[in-house]
């Protein structure tokens, strides 16, 4: 199993995508198979049953998955001690990201429900989480001013 991990706006969706046409692996994204499984947006879901509820079936998805794929996880699949070891056990790279990146990125969004708060809130978030990336991470790689697809070759690259 490949797992692409990194903070909201680094590009898991988007490289995953694009490494499952070069490798031709199924391309697995988590946060649509959950919302499919569920039946509602995650932003709904935080709204009616909380972040626990969303982070137990993210816990749970992760774990579920049998056949190779290159999985794109959410940002937050990081914050629990199980999923970070589990990670690890397969090939995850970690798609790294400055800040200024991850702003220009999202700056717009709304879906995320955890791209939240003021500036300083973000950027707290940010921070915070960086450890944890790097403790799940078996490779890393910065995203900052790559295209998708250059960012895809050198995954590639690596993985060979
Ligand atoms: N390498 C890149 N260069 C420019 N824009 C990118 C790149 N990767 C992703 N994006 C854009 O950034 C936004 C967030 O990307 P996305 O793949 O959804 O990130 P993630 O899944 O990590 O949250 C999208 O609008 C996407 O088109
Ligand atoms: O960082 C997070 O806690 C989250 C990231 C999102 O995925 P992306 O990283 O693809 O934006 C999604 O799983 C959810 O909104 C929570
Ligand atoms: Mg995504």
């Amino acid at each position: 199993m490949i797992y692409l991990i990194g903070f909201m706006g680094s590009g898991k969706t988007t490289v995953a995508n694009e490494l499952s046409k070069k490798i031709h692996l199924p391309y697995i994204e988590m946060d649509e198979s959950i919302e499919k499984n569920c039946g509602m947006s995650i932003k709904e879901m935080f709204k009616t049953h909380g972040e626990t509820f969303f982070r137990d079936k993210e816990t749970e998805f992760l774990k579920s998955l049998t056949n190779k794929a290159i999985v794109s996880t959410g940002g937050g699949v990081v914050l629990r001690e199980e999923n970070r070891e589990y990670l690890k056990n397969g090939l995850s790279i970690y798609l790294k990201a400055e800040w200024k990146t991850i702003v220009e990125r999202l700056t717009s969004d709304t879906d995320r429900p955890l791209w939240k708060g003021d500036e300083k809130e973000k950027k707290q978030r940010f921070e915070d989480r960086l450890k944890l990336y790097r403790e799940a991470a078996n490779e890393v790689v910065s995203v900052d001013w790559k295209t998708p697809e250059e960012i895809a070759d050198e995954i590639w690259a690596r993985l060979k």
